[in-house]
């Protein structure tokens, strides 16, 4: 490994941004600097916030002591863009700009690309996104919904589930592209991807499909939602904020914590039981739908994200899926690792950059 590669990488949330510093493969300098409600309450879009977060980045590499002018790359995760297949893509002008006007939808995501820019355009060096959440490799058959006007789209964890799968590929010592794998993201979204030769091609939508998650309402009946979004004067964003954000266990429960649903089953909360074990239900439910789209032929299932450190869920979602290939746990997600490992690959030259795709 070079370790004189010096890469930033940057990973914005919508209460938080993760900063890195690596030296090849090695983490010299990480910190999450953390943002209250409070903090970002004053900004009515993401770009108002932009200065902001700006300013915890450069923070973060003036306390460390860190020089942006020796960075040989900058790599943000990427946002809710153009989709096209995974990758890693050139950040640009026009990729930003759809990024922070929400053209493919909105995301605190977006923020991180135009910081990654701005530090290119300032020092000099290359500025990229490794598999961002757009990232699209649909089946044809995976596109069609059921109502023409309304496609299903390809909106998933595309770093942390490829990512998952290329360590399962290396612990089983073969290639990616060479398994068929169903990767579950067990995170405060979920989404259950169905892994072909090393495509995605079909995968549940992180924001509008799939099973409840920690914070998401996941599939509803249609026309139980229509009446529920006709039901009072309640506007866009509020009916939009209960369902990502303010549904799934937070709906039920009124927590998102996993460790505090646990603390209440194991106090004698029946229904916090039938809510946390429904949360498995319908993630396995998943897993056997995407069985159907590999056609049964499966190398593995890998369970991973921050949820899949709970045994409780994992060990119920294992009974029920278990009969469909072997189950891999890898609990937690290394995001600023995946991105790390994605700049490496262009520096080794062993991956190309492709450039982002401009419409219209
Ligand atoms: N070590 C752990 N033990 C138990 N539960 C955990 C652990 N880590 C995370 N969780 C639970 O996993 C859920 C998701 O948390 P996490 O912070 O991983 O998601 P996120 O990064 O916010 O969301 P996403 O993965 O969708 O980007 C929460 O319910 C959290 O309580
Ligand atoms: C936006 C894609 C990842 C998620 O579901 O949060």
């Amino acid at each position: 490994m070079n370790k004189a590669c010096s890469l930033l990488v940057i990973n914005v949330g919508s209460t938080s941004t993760k900063a890195a510093w690596f030296q090849g493969r090695e983490p010299a300098a990480l910190e999450t600097i953390r943002y209250q409600s409070e903090d970002l309450a004053p900004y009515a879009s993401l770009r108002e916030q932009l200065p902001l977060r700006e300013k915890g980045l450069l923070d973060f590499l003036k306390k460390n002591s860190l020089d942006p002018e020796a960075v040989d790359l900058f790599i943000s995760r990427g946002g809710l863009g153009n989709p096209a297949p995974a990758g890693v893509y050139r950040i640009d002008e026009v990729m930003c700009e759809d990024l922070l006007e929400g053209r493919y939808g909105k995301h605190p995501s977006a923020l991180g690309p135009a910081m990654a820019l701005n530090l290119s355009k300032r020092y000099g060096k290359p500025a990229i996104v490794v598999d961002p959440p757009s990232t699209d490799e649909f089946h044809p058959l995976a596109r069609i919904s059921g109502l023409p006007e309304i496609e299903r789209k390809s909106v998933f964890h595309a770093l942390n589930q490829k990512a998952a799968a290329r360590r399962l590929a290396s612990d089983l010592d073969k290639r990616y592209e060479a398994l068929n794998l169903i990767v579950a993201h067990l995170g405060g979204g979920i989404t259950i991807g169905a892994h072909r030769n090393g495509k995605v091609i079909d995968c549940t939508h992180g924001l509008g499909e799939g099973p409840l998650t920690p914070e998401r309402a996941g599939a509803l009946p249609t026309m139980d939602l229509i009446d529920l979004v006709f039901s009072g004067n309640k506007d866009r964003k509020t009916i939009s904020d209960a369902l990502v954000g303010k549904g799934g266990l937070c709906a039920y429960l009124g927590t998102t914590d996993a460790t505090e649903v646990l603390g209440k089953i194991l106090a004698g909360d029946e229904r916090a039981k039938l809510i946390f074990e429904a949360m498995a239900y319908q993630i396995a439910k998943e897993i056997g739908a995407m069985a159907t789209v590999l056609e049964g032929r499966i190398d593995g299932i890998v369970l991973t994200g921050g949820l899949a450190n709970v045994e409780m869920l994992t060990d119920w979602i294992r009974g029920r899926v278990q009969f469909i290939a072997p189950v891999f746990v890898y609990p937690g997600e290394d995001e600023m690792a995946a991105l790390a490992e994605g700049g490496l690959r262009v520096l080794l030259k062993e991956e190309d950059v492709k450039p982002y795709r401009h419409t219209g």
